[in-house]
């Protein structure tokens, strides 16, 4: 622990959330919000019903949603959703997503103005470092972990380490933030940030919007991060703004406040990473991990089965836009079928809304309600094995979309791109 200089953006936090110091280097952190979904979280009520433990910390604090296979799609998943739902219930946790109501758990808690600068979160799910878009602490941690946090609102961590990886230059037409995190992965590798929290800071990221920097914070678990987070700033006041109007005078005085969350200027890192993006083309995975990337030129012309465009990675409004600009009065290839599932129902409906959902239909898509389902190959698109996906999700592993299944990650932009071309292509927003 440094005594004497600045401090990261994660020490900042862990030093205000500090509970206790068990020992050596192990830091027991208050919690902010404790997040829950169904796959993980009925382990751990079991769990703690059968220990005679069934109470949670603080109703107000967990936020719980069915997204991963809802509706059910058998026996298993619907006893998942069941011990959620009762559990729900009998703790009076208000913040409970049902069907109707439920979408993917990264893009719903922060439409719902759940993460705010400076939180610490946990969850049974190792996207949760998405949430660090808003300059918050939050990982993905296993039943234990997730089971003292529900009982006592805490957690322990190791005293965090960061790295700090600006991103400078301008990105390209058609070149965006999943391309960037690809990039980054693809030269750092899947062990490139393990154990390790990552600033993403720089000129490019100051720019982009609270859905990009999701993306950006999404895929730092594939590189072995616990966390991801971005500095708070204005970007961070607007789309808070609806949820913290009351709590200040003005957006000003909101950003002020939020500042405290910054990194020192004299921060100590593990190791600082520069990224010009100004020459970066469109980026694809082509293996079996998240590291094996290159330009989507190199890819040109691989077939596909599918085309899936979703997830908790780039399955926000902005990223139906993208791809409906794309699709726009086209139809998809013969040769592939392509799925859409909005991450939440507020972004469903502003689809429909803006008239994106009529594109995906009249492309030939088919629109699947918001679930991870397809994602991680349990339902709603779920590939045979030899087919291939074309996805805009965060996970490439064999078999990750269906058994004996390949997938290549990629942006909304090129995925819409592939549809139409019925093989990988990079999209004409692309220009260079
Ligand atoms: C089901 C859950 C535990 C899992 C995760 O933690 O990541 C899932 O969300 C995934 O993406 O594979
Ligand atoms: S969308 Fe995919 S990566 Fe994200 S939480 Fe769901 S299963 Fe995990």
């Amino acid at each position: 622990m440094q005594e004497n200089t600045g401090k990261t953006a994660a020490e900042k936090i862990f030093d205000a959330h500090r509970v206790d110091n068990p020992a050596g280097d192990m830091v027991v952190l208050g919690l902010d919000a404790v997040f829950c979904h169904e796959i993980t979280t009925p382990v751990a009520i079991n769990d703690l019903i059968a220990r005679g433990k069934d109470r949670v910390f603080d109703p107000s604090c967990i936020m719980a949603v069915i997204d991963h296979v809802t509706p059910a799609k058998d026996s298993k998943t619907a006893m998942q959703g069941k011990i959620m739902r009762d559990w729900a219930r009998r703790h009076h946790i208000e913040h409970f997503f049902d069907i109707g109501r439920n979408g993917v758990c990264h893009a719903l808690f922060p439409e719902k103005g759940f993460v705010r600068p400076g939180y610490t979160i946990i969850m049974g799910d190792s996207h949760t470092c998405t949430h660090g878009a808003f300059g918050a602490f939050a990982a993905g941690v296993g039943t234990t972990d997730l089971e003292v946090g529900i009982l006592n609102g805490v957690c322990a961590f190791r005293y965090p380490r960061s790295i700090k990886i600006e991103i400078t230059g301008e990105l390209p037409d058609g070149v965006f933030a999943k391309d960037v995190i690809l990039h980054i992965i693809g030269q750092i590798g899947v062990n490139g940030a393990t154990d390790c929290v990552i600033e993403f800071a720089g000129p490019v990221v100051a720019a982009m919007s609270m859905e990009a920097r999701m993306t950006l914070c999404n895929m730092a678990v594939e590189a072995g991060a616990t966390c991801g987070i971005c500095y708070p700033d204005m970007t961070t006041v607007e789309y808070l703004w609806p949820f913290i109007r009351t709590e200040y005078d003005s957006r000003q005085a909101a950003l002020e406040n939020y500042r405290r969350w910054q990194p020192d200027k004299d921060a100590v890192y593990q190791q600082v990473l520069q990224f010009d993006v100004t020459d970066l083309p469109p980026q694809i995975t082509y293996g079996y991990k998240p590291d094996k990337v290159c330009p989507v030129s190199e890819m040109q012309g691989t077939a596909v089965d599918q085309i899936y465009i979703g997830s908790c990675t780039n399955g926000r409004i902005e990223d139906l836009r993208v791809a409906a600009r794309v699709l726009s009065g086209q139809r998809i290839n013969d040769s592939v079928r392509g799925i859409v599932s909005p991450a939440t129902p507020e972004i469903y409906q502003k689809a429909l809304d803006e008239g994106i959902i009529k594109t995906f239909m009249d492309a030939g898509f088919c629109v699947a309600n918001p679930t991870c389902g397809a994602c991680l190959g349990m339902s709603c698109g779920v590939i045979a094995e030899g087919e291939v996906c074309a996805s805009t999700t965060n996970r490439n592993f064999y078999g990750r979309m269906g058994k004996g299944g390949m997938v290549h990650l990629m942006s909304p932009a090129t995925a819409a791109a592939t549809a139409l071309a019925g093989h990988i292509a990079n999209s004409d927003l692309y220009r260079k």
